[in-house]
């Protein structure tokens, strides 16, 4: 063989390889719904839909007709996710095998601003957080503390407002007050603080706004290679240097909330905010033999204390603007909600409906027991589930019970999102706001029949402590809303989510109200 043909053979060998496997993956590609590249896996539909990553999986189950896939990284990359919304494997990951699906390191590191708490803890240190969350929150004090703020805060704080722009006929962005609102009732069952920022004068909170820079950079964290954002993080450049600013604000705010407290409790204030209740526990622990848990007790109340502050604030926010939203385009689910209010006033007051006093605000222990709210509520949370991704890491390899394979370090993707929207879960209608599939023919909820499809509130031994203080909340606001004021939601928005760590909406929501008339 003479050197030219020598260098043709090989030459043409390697082109042959690269046709084979570009037609292979091609043909991988238009099956699979997912783009997957040479070299570059499945990397730029990651980066093409990083801003709208739920309505993505979403498309892709629909299009695969299946619950499961995986997404690659570049050929040399160690980047692998696999994404699931198969019920089954939910509860194999979340619950039946929790110890093998851990955060995992790249987590905490993401969410490092959250430092140790119970939301970026694994293993001994998840214990202890949980042990002491859970007692916190099962404690009646809290549960009295926080049906009676909620009202307190609808009722001296949310009603004046809405009643001021009623009557001003301002337009306003109702997502803003729901965040005000979630800022006030979390200051106060967390630190026991009034901040009033929901006010007429919308005033600004230096807390709330660093708070919601970190969250911004945390989520484009996310997005981002780690060496890029820790280089920037290391320099304090960019997003990462706004960071650094917000956390000595929020740092600040904790420490100083803290310190005040140990004053108040020390002169005898009897206190039940999440807040007051750790420092008793630390005091009892530390008057028992056993030795602490805690190397710094202020470090450990700051991150205690700012992941159940940040756990609770967004999270509510979201669920009530989404469900505003959907009632205010299923005017049929809003009536019925306003005849069970109806009912409810005249059999606790006697009243007939049209001399009773306005704005009339109901008592949380009242409204808790409503059913077609409670369903709505559900339903509502079901479409638009406020923590729309949950993540996780592979500690062992498994085969999950739809068969696939995950092997250790891989990221596992649980889109609730998605879940709440397949027909093979929800039905054919699941696309619906339809509170009805929560009632069973008694006119009671079926809360049970949805107890395996629904994970709005996480699943297994990280099941969300906020749930019932959330539907408290919740309630007590949609109630005071509807039942006083016409909502009605301006024509030619676009409403779409943003890219958040929380479901929210990119625009806000925009209305008008005016009193109502029954
Ligand atoms: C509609 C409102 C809410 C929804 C949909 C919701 C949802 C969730 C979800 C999905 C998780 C699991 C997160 C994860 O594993 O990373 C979670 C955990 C948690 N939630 Fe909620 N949450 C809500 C409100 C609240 C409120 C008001 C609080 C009270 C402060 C709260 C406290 C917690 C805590 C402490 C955890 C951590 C549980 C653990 O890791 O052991 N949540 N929540």
């Amino acid at each position: 063989m003479d050197d030219l043909s020598k260098s043709f053979v090989p030459a043409i060998f390697i082109l042959f390889l690269i046709c084979f496997l570009s037609i292979a993956l091609f043909l991988k590609k238009t099956s699979q719904a997912i783009d997957y590249w040479l070299f570059l896996g499945s990397l730029p539909s990651l980066a093409r839909n990083s801003n709208r990553l739920p309505e993505w999986f979403t498309e892709v189950f629909c299009s695969l007709g299946r619950g499961s896939f995986f997404i690659d990284g570049p050929i040399f990359s160690n980047l692998k996710y696999f994404v699931t919304c198969h019920d089954k494997n939910i509860e194999y990951i979340l619950k039946s095998h929790f110890n093998n699906f851990p955060k995992g390191p790249d987590f905490k590191q993401i969410f490092e601003p959250l430092g140790d708490g119970i939301f970026n803890a694994d293993s001994d240190t998840w214990r202890v957080q949980r042990r002491m969350a859970h007692t916190a929150f099962l404690s009646g004090e809290f549960k009295n503390l926080l049906s009676s703020m909620s009202r307190r805060v609808v009722e001296d704080q949310l009603v004046p407002v809405l009643v001021h722009v009623a009557k001003t006929g301002t337009t306003f962005d109702l997502q803003e007050m729901c965040w005000r609102f979630a800022f006030d009732v979390n200051m106060n069952a967390v630190f026991g603080i009034h901040p009033r920022y929901l006010s007429i004068e919308l005033p600004s909170n230096d807390l709330a706004e660093a708070i919601d820079v970190a969250q911004e950079a945390i989520f484009y964290r996310h997005t981002m290679p780690m060496l890029s954002w820790k280089l920037m993080c290391l320099f304090g450049i960019g997003r990462e240097g706004e960071v650094r600013k917000a956390l000595t604000t929020i740092n600040r705010h904790i420490y100083e909330h803290i310190s005040q407290k140990r004053i108040d409790m020390s002169n005898g204030a009897q206190t039940f905010d999440l807040l007051s209740t750790y420092i008793k526990n630390i005091e009892e622990h530390k008057r028992s033999t056993a030795p602490s848990p805690h190397k710094n007790e202020d470090e450990f109340l700051r991150d205690a204390m700012f992941n159940l502050f940040t756990a609770g604030k967004d999270t509510i926010a979201s669920g009530l603007i989404w469900f505003f939203w959907l009632v205010s385009k299923t005017p049929s689910v809003e009536k019925k909600i306003i005849e069970e209010l109806k009912m409810l006033m005249s059999s606790k007051t006697g009243e007939l409906l049209e001399h009773h006093e306005w704005p009339w605000v109901f008592d949380s222990d009242d409204i808790n027991g409503l059913v077609y709210l409670h369903a709505a509520l559900c339903e509502s949370l079901r479409l638009y589930p406020p923590v729309p991704i949950n993540s996780k890491t592979v500690l062992n390899e498994a085969v999950l019970p739809d068969g696939s394979l995950v092997k250790p370090g891989m990221q596992v993707l649980i889109p609730f999102y998605s879940v709440g929207r397949m027909p093979w879960i929800w039905g054919e209608d699941c696309l619906e706001f339809r509170p009805e599939r929560w009632i069973d023919g008694d006119g009671k909820l079926n809360l049970h029949e949805n107890v395996s499809r629904f994970f709005t509130f996480n699943l297994g031994p990280r099941t969300c402590l906020g749930k019932d203080m959330s539907f408290t909340q919740m309630k007590a606001v949609v109630a005071a809303v509807l039942f006083n004021f016409q909502v009605e939601v301006l024509e030619g928005q676009h409403v779409c989510s943003k890219p958040a760590i929380t479901l929210h909406m990119e625009n806000g929501l925009k209305v008008k109200i005016q009193k109502r008339v029954m």
